[in-house]
């Protein structure tokens, strides 16, 4: 479970570009929910995403994951709770390293450096069976380096290594945003299944609506750094695409710039 409360992100304080990207963000999310995260550009997703991870540090307020209040907990200290998947596949993995090696990573997350257990035998076993799940063949090339790889195909695995450390919730930042359609379908329905297997907290941000009505249990629109719109059960079921655009226009007090790139 997450409990945000009166949350405020404020960048560069005293400064010309002072900016106030999150504001009095109010938001609890049950155990093994899944919330889609819409927004136009700037409207704090990102931003939102990042004092979940531990990565922005709020300005005001308090973060409690799964009864621990992590507010002041930098990134290192909560990996074992958080795991967060980027859009730009590079981001989450490390490209010179194989992908077994990039495997044994992620599975060490949150441990104290120098405990994580050498690569024997039978958790080289357990990764390459993770991996031959995926369908995609990199089972034969778990000691190829990971920047050999495709973004699909990087992408499919930074999914599996956001699973092996045990994380609790699960961040995905317009994770399939670089991804060709075909590859993009693929690598949401391993997220869903994926999010099911592990039970977990799951929030996505997204830019098609689609995805974020076709996808989770429950939406949130932020703009301008506070939440303007949450949806659940009937009314998010009674929801389309177009509801949502129309509600962006109505947010933004102006004509969306594009349309289609939003459905898609
Ligand atoms: N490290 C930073 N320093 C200064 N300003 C920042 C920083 N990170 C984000 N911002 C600003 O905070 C605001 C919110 O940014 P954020 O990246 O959270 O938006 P977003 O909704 O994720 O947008 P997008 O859809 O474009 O990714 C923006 O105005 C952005 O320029």
């Amino acid at each position: 479970m997450i409990e945000i409360s009166n949350l405020g992100v404020v960048f560069g304080r005293g400064t010309p570009l002072q900016k106030q990207a999150l504001s009095g963000v109010n938001l609890t999310i049950e155990e093994g929910a899944f919330v889609t995260v819409i927004g136009s550009n700037g409207a704090g997703k990102s931003t939102l995403l990042g004092v979940l991870a531990g990565d922005v540090l709020p300005t005001e307020g308090k973060v409690v994951i799964s009864g621990k209040n992590v507010t002041r907990k930098p990134t290192a200290d909560r990996a074992s709770l958080v795991a967060r998947v980027f859009q730009d596949p590079l981001t989450g993995s490390c490209g010179t390293l194989t992908i077994e090696e990039n495997l044994a990573l992620a599975a060490a997350r949150g441990r104290a450096r120098g405990l994580a257990p050498a690569l024997g035998k039978n958790r080289r076993a357990h990764f390459r069976e993770r991996v031959a799940a995926l369908n995609l063949g990199l089972e034969d090339r778990m000691q190829d380096r990971m920047e050999l790889l495709s973004g699909g195909q990087r992408q499919a695995l930074s999914l599996v290594m956001a699973t092996l450390a045990g994380s609790e919730v699960l961040l995905l930042d317009e994770h399939t945003a670089a991804l060709d359609p075909g590859m993009a379908e693929y690598v949401m329905e391993l997220t869903q299944s994926l999010v099911n297997e592990n039970r977990l907290t799951t929030l996505m941000v997204t830019h098609s609506m689609r995805q974020a009505l076709d996808f989770g249990t429950r939406t949130i629109m932020l703009h301008g750094g506070s939440i303007v719109l949450d949806v659940t059960g009937d009314n998010r079921k009674n929801l389309g695409v177009e509801d949502l655009i129309a509600m962006f226009r109505r947010v933004r007090g102006q004509n969306l710039d594009d349309d289609a790139l939003l459905i898609e």
